[in-house]
Formats: C-alpha cells, sequence, structure tokens
C-alpha cells in the first residue's frame, strides 16, 4: 500500500504522539456529543451506586477517539485500564490470565475485538455476565470444568466493524456508542487545541483550512497540522497562517475537501474506465492495485459519507459532485 498522509490509521511513529495528545477527560473530548452525554449520565450512576460500569462497544472507521474515550472512561470511573487487542488473544488461557489479574472495577479494554477467535469470545460470555470463568482442567475423561470468581470489571470494546461481530457477543454489551465523523468546526477546536499542546501559534484561519482538509478525522487533523507546523518554521515566522497552511497542503498533495492521490485514482478510475459504475468493488480493487477490505475501511467511508461514491446491489457509482469536483463533464446518459 502506498504511504498515505492522510491515512485514518496510525503508523507506528505516531502511536507515542499520540498518546500525549489524547484528551484525559470528557470535558477535554470534543464533539460526538450524543455519545458523550449517554457515558456521562451512565458514569455518573454507576459512580453513585458504587458500581461497576456497563459494558462499553465503541465502533467506528479510524482514528476517530475510540482509543481516546475508552482512557477517558477509566480516568472518569477512577479506575486503572489495562489494554490488550483481538488478535493479542490466542488461547482461552491468554485471556483468563488478564480477566483475574484485574482488580475489582477496572476496565478491561479490548481493541479490534472483531478480531477475536470465536473459542476466546465464548469464554468471554460468562466472564461479561456473571463475572466468571469456566476453565476445562486436563484433558480426555479426567477433564472437569472448573468456575473461578473475578472481579467485576467493565469490558470496552473498540472495533471498526461492528457488522463483523457476533451477535452474541454484540448483544452482551449494555451501552453501544456509535462515532461520527467530525465536522468542521470541531475539528478546527481540536487543531487549535492540539497546537497548544504543541505549543505552536496557529491562526483561527489556518487551523480551519486543516481542518476542511482532514476528512472528519482528529488523527488526520493532528497529522496535517504537524506537517503546516514543519512548514510553516522553516518558511515562515513561527506562526501558521493561512496560507502557509495552503500552500503545505497543496505540496502535500491534500487537495481541498482532503482527498489525496489514492482517492483521485480510485474516483478516477470508475469515472474512466467503468464510465461512473455501477463496479464491483473488487474490479476496482484490482484497478488501482489495493486490497479490497482495504478500499472498504479505509478509502471507502470518507467518500461514502461525503456523498462521493453510492453503494447499490450492483457495485459502487460515483456521483455527479465526483465530476464536479474534477471539474469533468457528466456523461451524457
Ligand atoms: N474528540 C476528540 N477530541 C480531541 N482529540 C481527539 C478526539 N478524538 C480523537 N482525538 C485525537 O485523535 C487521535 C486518534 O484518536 P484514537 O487513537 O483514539 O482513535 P481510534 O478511534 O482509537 O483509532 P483506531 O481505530 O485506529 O484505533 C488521538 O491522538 C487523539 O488525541
Ligand atoms: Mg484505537
Amino acid at each position: 500500500m502506498d504511504e498515505r498522509l492522510i491515512s485514518s490509521e496510525a503508523d507506528m511513529n505516531e502511536i507515542s504522539l499520540e498518546q500525549s495528545l489524547r484528551p484525559q477527560n470528557l470535558n477535554q473530548y470534543i464533539g460526538q456529543d450524543k455519545v458523550k452525554e449517554n457515558l456521562e449520565v451512565f458514569i455518573k450512576a454507576a459512580r453513585l451506586r458504587q458500581e461497576t460500569l456497563d459494558h462499553v462497544l465503541l465502533y467506528g472507521p479510524p482514528g476517530l477517539g475510540k482509543t481516546t474515550l475508552a482512557t477517558i472512561i477509566a480516568n472518569e470511573m477512577g479506575v486503572n485500564i489495562r489494554t490488550t487487542a483481538g488478535p493479542a488473544i490466542e488461547r482461552p488461557g491468554d485471556l483468563a490470565a488478564i480477566l483475574t489479574a484485574l482488580e475489582p472495577g477496572d476496565v478491561l479494554f479490548i481493541d479490534e475485538i472483531h478480531r477475536l477467535p470465536r473459542t476466546i469470545e465464548e469464554v468471554l460470555y460468562p466472564a461479561m455476565e456473571d463475572f466468571c470463568l469456566d476453565i476445562v482442567i486436563g484433558k480426555g475423561p479426567s477433564a472437569r470444568s472448573v468456575r473461578l470468581d473475578l472481579p467485576p470489571f467493565t469490558l470496552v470494546g473498540a472495533t471498526t466493524r461492528a457488522g463483523s461481530l457476533s451477535a452474541p457477543l454484540r448483544d452482551r454489551f449494555g451501552v453501544l456508542s456509535r462515532l461520527e465523523y467530525y465536522n468542521e468546526s470541531q475539528l478546527k477546536e481540536i487543531v487549535t487545541r492540539t497546537s497548544d499542546v504543541l505549543d505552536t501559534k496557529i491562526e483561527a484561519k489556518a487551523a480551519k483550512e486543516i481542518a476542511r482538509r482532514s476528512r472528519g478525522t482528529p488523527r488526520i487533523a493532528n497529522r496535517l497540522l504537524r506537517r503546516v507546523r514543519d512548514f510553516a518554521q522553516v518558511k515562515g515566522n513561527g506562526v501558521v497562517d493561512e496560507g502557509q497552511a495552503q500552500e503545505a497542503l497543496e505540496l502535500l498533495q491534500v487537495d481541498r475537501l482532503g482527498l489525496d492521490h489514492i482517492d483521485h485514482k480510485l474516483l478516477r478510475g470508475i469515472i474512466e474506465k467503468f464510465r461512473g459504475g455501477p463496479v464491483g468493488l473488487e474490479t476496482i480493487a484490482a484497478t488501482i492495485g489495493e486490497e479490497a477490505h482495504t478500499i472498504e475501511d479505509v478509502y471507502e467511508p470518507y467518500l461514502l459519507q461525503i456523498g462521493f461514491l453510492q453503494r447499490t446491489p450492483r457495485g459502487r457509482i460515483v456521483t455527479d459532485l465526483v465530476y464536479r469536483h474534477f471539474q469533468i463533464e457528466l456523461p451524457s446518459q
């Protein structure tokens, strides 16, 4: 896959940097008002009753703040967070080790929870429901099952694919929160907050320009800000202004809607080779040399969101908006 400035997924260098940019409590967490309001009530109620918070499932595209929110939930509850990921838990024993090490009330955060093996999911059901574990000891005829009590805990699961979660697992979450793409003014606020954290001065118009090109995604907004800041530091007087932001983003080949060369290749490919579609996902993937699931998880959601692509039973079609964006004449019907 091409290196992508506007990929919504974090790269290795970014992970520790992101940590330092993460808001620590609900008040600092910008946007997602509905999700926040709900969580606020549930957290308050749980604290009043001195109970653990119900299990929470956070779902939505990459980079919208799921991991951040999981940390905030633990902070607001005043408990520890243990973090793991679906693919990291291979055997029931792995999960048992994690669960038995929890302190009462802890948050267990399982990222990419849709990638948990089914055998592990089954161990998780009684753990979520009754805070106990059924473990089989020994093999063959002498095997017996032992029930272990667990401390009460809150499972926070995160996934970019709620649809791939099995129904029994999904049903065991008391709170299901779907994260949405952010609007421009929320992203502008995030850019401004991040510049503060990074000790960078930025003009409001420059923050807005970055926000507009960030595809509704805080991770991208923060990444573009860092690139623009480098540019401004070398070229300017240290304060990031609108002209510098625009110039830097042009150089980085992020267009005014936040689309990059891969989006362009994908959209233009459908127009030029398939007369705008409908065309199947696999065919698009083959044409532009990407994996179908990468297109589906990473590139497509934002294009669907802004109305550039439509999914139909016969495949994807590009809409009139794309022709207008590229200033291409619409084909005659
Ligand atoms: N609501 C928000 N307010 C301020 N900053 C945010 C917000 N949401 C996310 N961020 C910032 O965006 C970055 C990415 O967020 P995070 O890692 O939580 O996303 P994610 O949904 O877990 O992504 P992935 O699906 O790749 O795991 C973080 O550095 C965080 O600081
Ligand atoms: Mg995450």
